[in-house]
């Protein structure tokens, strides 16, 4: 299986549009690609939050409809990263699209946990409140946003729901790089999946980002890193090792259920 990871440069100087066509022209060149990954919030920027109102979008709106005609002029499997999504209410969710080869919508994630604490994302966007898979024909998508990397019981809970491949969208900026990258690699670990796990480049709202793109495999090993700027990452991968993974070293049948609750 071929991944291609789109590493997109996030400034302000770019006007929005004109990166949706910019990014859709990236997404066609990867058409030799089974699955194509974008990061999270790429039209506003994730540390952008005064810009999150203005450009909010309802979940069929522009970036949906650019986004699903690239990945049927590509023929791939788009990730289409995230969009800050205005509900029929007026909340806003940061939400994940995947589109299937035809151009369909074939999953919709709200990130579960908002960055920020008590300002920002955290107060500015509602939460989502439900673990997504998906079943591609050669594995199982789990989706995750950013800081939800953070949060181990989520990925457990995307394993439990079958997910062999855990794809998560980021904006994730420079200062806590080391960090990233070993999140990344733990969740791989400790759920014996593929991690795909792809950010911005560039500088918005004044946060540098920290590209640095990752893919880990089952046994932890970084199987492609990006570097600093944009660039596509592109990886072939084979997701029969997360069986074999899971069958030679059988840890997670070792788990022991119910420890978040209090025992009597
Ligand atoms: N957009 C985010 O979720 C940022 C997360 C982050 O900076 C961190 O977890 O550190």
């Amino acid at each position: 299986m071929r991944a291609s990871l789109i590493q997109i440069a996030v400034d302000e100087d770019e006007p929005v549009d004109a990166r949706r066509r910019r990014v859709a022209a990236l997404v066609r060149e990867q058409s030799g690609s089974d699955l194509v990954v974008l990061p999270e919030l790429w039209t506003t920027g994730a540390f952008a939050f005064e810009r999150f109102a203005d450009h909010a979008e309802p979940l069929q709106g522009p970036t949906y409809e650019v986004m699903a005609k690239a990945a049927s002029e590509a023929g791939v499997w788009l990730h289409a990263g995230s969009i800050p999504e205005r509900d029929g209410q007026g909340t806003l969710y940061n939400t994940s699209l995947v589109f299937s080869p035809d151009g369909d919508l074939a999953a919709a994630y709200r990130k579960i946990h908002r960055f920020g604490f008590d300002k920002g994302e955290a107060v500015l966007m509602g939460a989502g409140d439900t673990p997504v898979t998906l079943a591609l024909p050669d594995t199982t998508l789990g989706l995750a946003t950013c800081y939800d990397l953070r949060f181990p019981e989520l990925f457990r809970a995307l394993v439990d729901a079958g997910a062999q491949t855990l794809v998560v969208p980021a904006g994730w900026p420079e200062r806590r790089r080391a960090h990233w990258t070993l999140l990344a690699r733990a969740r791989a670990v400790e759920d014996q999946a593929f991690v795909l796990a792809c950010g911005t480049a560039g500088t918005h709202a004044g946060v540098p980002q920290a590209g640095h793109s990752i893919v880990v495999d089952p046994w932890g090993e970084v199987l492609a890193e990006a570097g600093h700027d944009e660039e596509v990452l592109t990886v072939d991968f084979d997701p029969g090792r997360v069986a074999t993974t899971r069958e030679q070293f059988p840890a997670l049948k070792d788990r022991v259920l119910g420890l978040d609750r209090p025992r009597r």
